[in-house]
């Protein structure tokens, strides 16, 4: 289990100290997919790098099963069982998709056990595993290896910044597939971080975060309806 207690993240501008993350408390349990959601500018994806150990935290803690982890830096927190994806996943020079699946699994991939990773993110695989993890690879193509790093191994917590962002439509319903498929299994907690309401129609309990605070935090059922009666600017409506 997740546990955040008071967390708060600052910054200094012109010499003024303003709260992005404010005081923000909360849980995830083990096995839920918890949804965080909110306008533009919120907080939620600073938030979140608290939350991987890329920012650090000026006050609270973040406790995983109990270990207080607040003090970790991203590699050690990757050892304690946090995986995540980046908003905007950073590329690798001279690295090739089969090493880096490898990598991230922490352990030497087989070409069939890389294949299968890449056609679950809609990459096919053929055309991706000898190719380098470089400016050569398009955005979309970017997000669904990252995606493919983060499914390649067991973890106790998954964090995904706007999963949705520069993926073309198929590919997204092969990635709401793959988040179904954790959630089902309930061995991964799961934090995904969206504007997109599919995506946050599969959350066990959805948080709202707004002006760096939590404006709202609920079971989905409960919280949903209140997003789209407002009609939330930051929910993406799937009118197809
Ligand atoms: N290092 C920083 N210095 C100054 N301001 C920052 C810094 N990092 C983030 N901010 C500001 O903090 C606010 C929250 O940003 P954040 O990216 O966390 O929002 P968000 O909720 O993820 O937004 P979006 O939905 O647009 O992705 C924004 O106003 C942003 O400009």
């Amino acid at each position: 289990m997740l546990e955040v207690k008071n967390l708060t993240f600052n910054v200094h501008e012109n010499g003024v100290e303003r709260s992005i993350v404010e005081n923000i408390s909360f849980q995830v349990q083990d096995g839920e997919m918890l949804v965080i959601t909110g306008p533009n500018g919120g907080g939620k994806s600073t938030l979140a790098k608290v939350l991987m150990g890329i920012e650090k935290a000026d006050g609270g803690q973040i406790l995983l099963d109990g270990e207080d982890i607040t003090g970790y830096d991203i590699d050690h927190r990757a050892g304690a069982g946090i995986g995540f994806a980046f908003q905007q996943p950073p590329r690798f020079k001279g690295m090739t998709v089969n090493k880096l699946l490898s990598l991230a699994a922490g352990r030497e991939l087989s070409e069939p056990e890389c294949c299968k990773m890449l056609s679950a993110v809609g990459l096919c695989a053929r055309e991706y595993i000898k190719r380098e993890v470089d400016g050569t690879l398009s955005g979309g193509e970017m997000k669904r290896l990252e995606i493919a790093t983060v499914l390649a191994r067991h973890h106790k917590l998954c964090i995904f910044d706007e999963p949705e962002a520069g993926i073309d439509l198929w590919s997204f319903s092969m990635l709401i597939q793959q988040f179904e498929k954790i959630h089902q299994k309930k061995e991964e907690s799961l934090i995904l971080i969206s504007h997109q309401e599919r995506i946050i129609q599969m959350a066990d309990r959805i948080m709202v975060i707004e002006g760096g605070k939590v404006a709202a935090i609920g079971p989905r059922d409960e919280i949903l309806p209140t997003l789209l009666d407002k009609g939330e600017s930051c929910v993406c409506m799937d009118r197809e």
